[in-house]
């Protein structure tokens, strides 16, 4: 009856996210899924190249491979990065820059879905952030219960940089983390955290020398949790974050609507264009160099 009970609480407060993965045109998976037989414990890559920005596809495999996880009841989840330089580069500029709509209401949707999924994942979550993190990289990261970064890496919402305002459920991810008056100030600066800073505010909990050190950092914190009954553990962690997850889930309609009038206004997308068009310059400079 307990049990029913509380299964009963948790669906209500896990909103359904009933999305398949869509199989993506490339050959390569774009999340790579482990658990170890041993621990229990799953680690989560990001495998999109050159830089996990994330698009349709790569926000559904995320989402698909954590169902998975909870469903087939790992101990943990990592998350991390199959590429070595880049945690994750944030939201795919190609979905922003010069939307198709009908495409972009669906990019928002995931890109909601893929947070609460995160945030509300029932098993101890920790990322191992082993490249930079800017904008929506930085956003899973402090979706997880835990953050393990790499030196000399970047981490941050650096979206006023770029002309954009990060919508209210992306300011109280980082606002789960950082106190208001840093939250306020790194925000409104477009703040990029390096990664002794963001130790230093408390935006990682603890820095790695490589990737492996990081990856046994996030297993000892999700051990940390063995003494712990799972349900209750799980539904605690649930009734922590429901007032932030209320907040987009008793408006996603709205976020949604003012999100296309946001990103379709010229002022952003003009930002948008020097912006990408920069990135991409400085890439072939890069090019031509090497
Ligand atoms: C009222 C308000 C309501 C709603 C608001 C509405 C809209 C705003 C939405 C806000 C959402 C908030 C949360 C999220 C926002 C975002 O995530 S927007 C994306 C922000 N991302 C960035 O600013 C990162 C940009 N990239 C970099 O800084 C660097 O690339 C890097 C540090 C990640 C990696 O550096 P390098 O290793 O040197 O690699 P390069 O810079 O050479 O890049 C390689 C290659 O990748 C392309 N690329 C990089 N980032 C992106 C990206 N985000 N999207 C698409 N493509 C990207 C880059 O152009 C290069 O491509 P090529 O030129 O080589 O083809």
């Amino acid at each position: 009856m307990l049990r029913s009970k509380i299964l009963n609480r948790i669906r209500l407060l896990k909103p359904v996210i009933d999305r398949r993965c869509m199989s993506s045109a490339s050959k390569t998976p774009l999340t790579l899924l482990e658990v170890d037989d041993k621990s229990g414990i799953a680690t989560l890559s990001l495998n999109r190249p050159p830089v996990n920005s994330l698009n349709i596809d790569l926000m559904n495999s995320i989402i698909e491979s954590i169902t998975e996880i909870e469903g087939n009841k790992s101990r943990g989840l990592i998350l991390t990065s199959a590429n070595d330089r880049v945690f994750c580069a944030g939201l795919d500029l190609n979905e922003l820059h010069k939307p198709n709509q009908e495409r972009l209401k669906e990019f928002w949707a995931v890109f909601q879905d893929v947070w609460l999924a995160l945030h509300l994942c029932s098993v101890p979550t920790a990322a191992a952030i082993n490249g930079h993190a800017p904008a929506g990289g930085c956003l899973l990261a402090t979706a997880c219960e835990y953050r393990v970064m790499l030196p000399q890496m970047t981490i941050g919402l650096n979206e006023t940089q770029f002309g954009y305002m990060a919508p209210k459920w992306v300011m109280l991810s980082y606002l789960s983390v950082l106190p208001r008056r840093l939250a306020e100030r790194a925000l409104t600066q477009g703040k990029l955290f390096t990664t002794a800073e963001a130790l230093d505010v408390g935006l990682v909990d603890e820095i790695a020398a490589s990737k492996e050190e990081a990856l046994a950092k996030c297993s000892t914190f999700i051990d940390s949790f063995s003494k712990a009954n799972p349900l209750a553990r799980s539904l605690t962690k649930k009734q922590i974050r429901e007032p932030d997850v209320q907040k987009l889930i008793a408006d996603r309609a709205g976020d949604l609507k003012e999100c296309l009038e946001y990103i379709n206004s010229p002022l952003l997308q003009d930002g948008l264009g020097a912006y990408f068009e920069a990135l991409k310059q400085k890439s072939r400079s890069k090019a031509g160099k090497s």
